[in-house]
């Protein structure tokens, strides 16, 4: 049944009696949700970097895209109608617990035994990110870095755990705009990764299936990085025309260690080969199984895919246990130092990417993926 514009009214008057603040990023969905009901899709110019809260209250709004009216009439009142329900029975309010976040099903975010799990919720589209879903993400991990929880994890549903950027958000760029595309793409990109970055709790990449693009990227960024045996790991950049991000020019050299001389074999006289695994997999696009990427240090360690699910959220709940200020703190001391490079690095790279996306070797390469001519 859709709300009415009563019902809509009456939701905008109990959010007046909510007895606890449910937090800002609650407040940023139905502010979203309250402007997409009311005036449409978001229609007025993008604040400046500085005005941050007009910046925060715009990429909610925007982030809707163009969901109907009516849809976001419902989705203020089914919001509402968590929140005073959750707000009385439990008198507090947990940001986007145990459901789905509204005016987007492709993110799931919840909030239990001390863990926020966002997951990747696009299963047919083998979790591609999309750009609401670039927004989502980033929405959530704000909220999950000031929830109660100790720990966050990221992790996808059904066979993938990411299939990487979305190849159609390409489509559809009217003539003219392609620039202020790549742009915008490549600002949307580094607000991603700073989020990635600066999230001050442990933060867990649970990857249960194979890993695309910008997924493998970012694991660089992650605390632990826990494996099913089926994942694999995979970025095909110059078989994009693209070039890599996620920092992980940096973090993926850093942590696979300087090139690795292999002599040959005596006998055959081979040549002596030295290629460092990061080039390998960011230049020639080398796709890494399970253990190998956890030799090179990019995972944490593999599980069988029988018992991954359960034993990793067994290890998972008994680490949100310890003390969250404890851990907080380590994480600090151990990343704090390379941060503002990594901010730095993450700048670059975004740039980079932008001239690419612009250039014929990556308009050939998304054009192949869309006409069904290549896959990975
Ligand atoms: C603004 C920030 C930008 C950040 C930039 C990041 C760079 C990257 O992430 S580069 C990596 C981009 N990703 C890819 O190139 C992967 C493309 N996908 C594939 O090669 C294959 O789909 C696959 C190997 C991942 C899976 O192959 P499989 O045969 O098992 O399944 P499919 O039938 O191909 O997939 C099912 C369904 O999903 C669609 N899909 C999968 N991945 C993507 C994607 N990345 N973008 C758009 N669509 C994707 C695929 O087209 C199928 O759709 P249909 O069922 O409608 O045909």
């Amino acid at each position: 049944m859709r709300a009415s514009q009563k019902d809509f009214e009456n939701a905008m008057n109990q959010v007046k009696l909510l007895k606890k603040d449910p937090g800002n990023e609650v407040k940023l969905k139905l502010y979203a949700l309250y402007k997409q009901a009311t005036e449409g899709p978001c229609n007025v110019p993008k604040p400046g970097v500085l005005d941050f809260i007009n910046k925060a209250k715009w990429d909610a709004w925007h982030a809707l895209g163009s969901l109907p009216k009516e849809t976001s009439r419902q989705n203020y009142v089914d919001l509402v109608s968590s929140l005073s329900a959750s707000s009385e029975s439990s008198g507090q309010v947990t940001p986007a617990a145990d459901r789905k976040q509204p005016g987007s099903d492709a993110l799931v975010v919840t909030s239990q035994d001390g863990i926020t799990t966002i997951t990747l919720n696009r299963p047919d589209k083998k979790n591609a990110l999309t750009p609401q879903m670039y927004h989502d993400i980033m929405l959530a991990l704000e909220a999950a870095s000031k929830d109660d929880s100790a720990i966050a994890v990221l992790t996808g549903n059904g066979d993938y755990y990411c299939s990487g950027n979305d190849l159609t958000n390409f489509t559809d760029i009217p003539p003219g705009e392609v620039e202020d595309r790549a742009r915008s793409g490549a600002v949307l990109l580094r607000d991603f990764v700073d989020c990635f970055i600066d999230f001050p709790k442990p933060l867990v990449a649970v990857v249960n299936g194979p890993a695309v693009g910008i997924s493998v990227t970012l694991l660089g960024l992650f605390d632990i990085v826990y494996a099913t045996d089926r994942a694999t790991f995979h970025t095909p950049f110059s078989h994009l025309g693209q070039s890599p991000e996620g920092c992980s020019s940096y973090t993926f050299p850093k942590m696979m260690g300087p090139s690795k001389v292999i002599f040959g074999n005596l006998k055959t006289k081979c040549n002596v080969i030295s290629i460092p695994k990061a080039t390998e997999m960011l230049v020639f696009g080398k796709k890494l199984t399970a253990r190998e990427a956890c030799t090179q240090g990019l995972v944490t360690e593999v599980f069988p895919d029988s018992t991954f699910q359960k034993e990793v959220w067994v290890r998972l709940k008994a680490y949100s246990k310890l003390p969250p200020n404890a851990m907080r703190i380590s994480k600090q001391v151990i990343r704090n130092r390379e941060k503002e490079k990594l901010h730095a690095i993450n700048a670059e790279e975004s740039s980079i990417l932008q001239e690419r996306w612009l250039s014929d070797e990556c308009m050939n390469a998304i054009v192949n993926f869309l006409s069904k001519k290549a896959k990975l």
